[in-house]
C-alpha cells in the first residue's frame, strides 16, 4: 500500500459526478497542502448538488440540468477526467464528452462492474483509461483504493491516478481483474462495518439499554477498538486475545459469533457482490 508523495502537483481535474464517492474524493483533494493545477471543474445531475460547491475555493460546479454542455466544457482542458457517476451512465457519460477530452488526458472511472474496454472501445486510444476502486471512508483521509490501468494507460498515467488517490488514503495498484474483489472487500466494506454497529445497537437495546446509550456502547466501542488497531499496529487477532480472557465471558460470545460460520458468510456476500459487479459490466 502506498501514501501520498507531498511535493507532486497534480494535473488540471475534472470530476464528473461529485455524490458519495466524487464528494469524497474531492475532499481529499481540497485538503491542505494538496496541488491540483487550476480549479477543479465539478459537475453534477442537479442544481443543488452543484450549489454545495458554490463558496468552494478551487472548485467551479455545474449542474446538467441547468447547463446540458456542463460535462463538455469541464473537460475541456482536463489532464485527469474522474468519472463519479453510477455504472449505467458511464457509457452514455463517455460518448457525450469523447469529442471533448483533451488528447493525453486521463480518464479514471470509480464505477463499479465497468470495464476498461468498453470504455476504451468509446473513447479510443488518444486518452488513458483506468479503473479505480476507493471507498468513502476517504471522506476523513482514510480511504483504500485499487488502481487498475488499461492497455491505453501507461506507468505514468497510473502513478498519476495513484498520486490522486494518495491525497485520501492508502492505495494499490492491482491487475483489473482484481478491482471487483477489491470493491467486494473495501469498496463495499465500510458497509458491513456499519451494518455490524446497527445490529449491535439494535442488540443492546434489546438488553434493555435506551437507543441513546446502545448508539453510545456500540459506537464507541467499533470507533475505539479502529482506532486501537490503527494506533497500535498490532495484528488483530493480538488485540482480540488481549480482550479475551482464558475462561472469561468474552471467549463464550466470541465462540457463539465463530460457530455462527462467519468465514461461509464472508465468502457468500463477497461472492455476491462479485457478482453484481459482473452484472454491471454486463450493461
Ligand atoms: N458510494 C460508494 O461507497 C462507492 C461508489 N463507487 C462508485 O462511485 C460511483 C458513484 O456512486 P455514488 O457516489 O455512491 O453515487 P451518488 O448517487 O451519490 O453520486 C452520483 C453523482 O453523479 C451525478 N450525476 C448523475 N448524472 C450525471 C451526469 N449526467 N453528469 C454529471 N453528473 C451526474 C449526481 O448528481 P446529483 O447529485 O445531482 O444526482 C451525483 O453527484 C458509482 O459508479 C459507484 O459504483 C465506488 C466505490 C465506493
Ligand atoms: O454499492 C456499490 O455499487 C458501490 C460500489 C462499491 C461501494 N459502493
Amino acid at each position: 500500500m502506498s501514501t501520498r508523495d507531498e511535493s507532486e502537483t497534480l494535473p488540471r481535474i475534472a470530476m464528473l459526478g461529485v455524490g458519495s464517492m466524487g464528494g469524497a474524493i474531492l475532499a481529499g483533494l481540497r485538503s491542505p497542502g494538496v496541488r491540483v493545477d487550476g480549479p477543479i471543474a465539478v459537475t453534477a445531475k442537479s442544481a443543488a448538488s452543484a450549489e454545495r460547491y458554490a463558496d468552494a475555493e478551487g472548485v467551479i460546479a455545474h449542474a446538467t440540468e441547468s447547463d446540458p454542455e456542463a460535462n463538455r466544457k469541464a473537460v475541456r482542458g482536463a489532464g485527469l477526467v474522474v468519472l463519479g457517476v453510477k455504472p449505467w451512465l458511464i457509457h452514455d457519460l463517455l460518448r457525450e464528452i469523447a469529442e471533448d477530452l483533451e488528447p493525453g488526458a486521463i480518464v479514471v472511472s470509480v464505477a463499479a462492474g465497468v470495464t476498461i474496454a468498453s470504455m476504451e472501445a468509446i473513447v479510443g486510444d488518444r486518452v488513458s483509461v483506468v479503473r479505480a476502486m476507493p471507498n468513502t471512508p476517504a471522506t476523513v483521509g482514510l480511504g483504500v483504493t485499487g488502481v487498475a490501468g488499461g492497455p491505453s494507460a501507461g506507468a505514468e498515467a497510473v502513478e498519476t491516478v495513484r498520486s490522486l488517490f494518495a491525497t485520501v488514503g492508502q492505495v494499490l495498484v492491482v491487475r483489473e481483474d482484481q478491482i471487483n474483489a477489491i470493491a467486494a472487500v473495501s469498496g463495499s466494506g465500510p458497509a458491513y462495518l456499519f451494518l455490524y454497529v446497527e445490529e449491535m445497537t439494535a442488540a443492546a437495546r434489546r438488553l434493555g439499554f435506551t437507543e441513546e446509550q446502545a448508539a453510545a456502547l456500540a459506537e464507541g466501542t467499533v470507533v475505539g477498538a479502529a482506532e486501537l488497531l490503527r494506533r497500535s499496529g498490532e495484528d488483530p487477532a493480538e488485540l482480540r486475545r488481549r480482550v479475551t480472557s482464558p475462561k472469561g465471558t468474552t471467549e463464550q460470545a466470541v465462540n457463539v459469533l465463530q460457530d455462527g460460520g462467519w468465514p461461509e458468510l464472508f465468502d457468500r456476500a463477497f461472492a455476491a457482490n462479485i457478482r453484481r459487479s459482473e452484472e454491471l459490466s454486463a450493461g
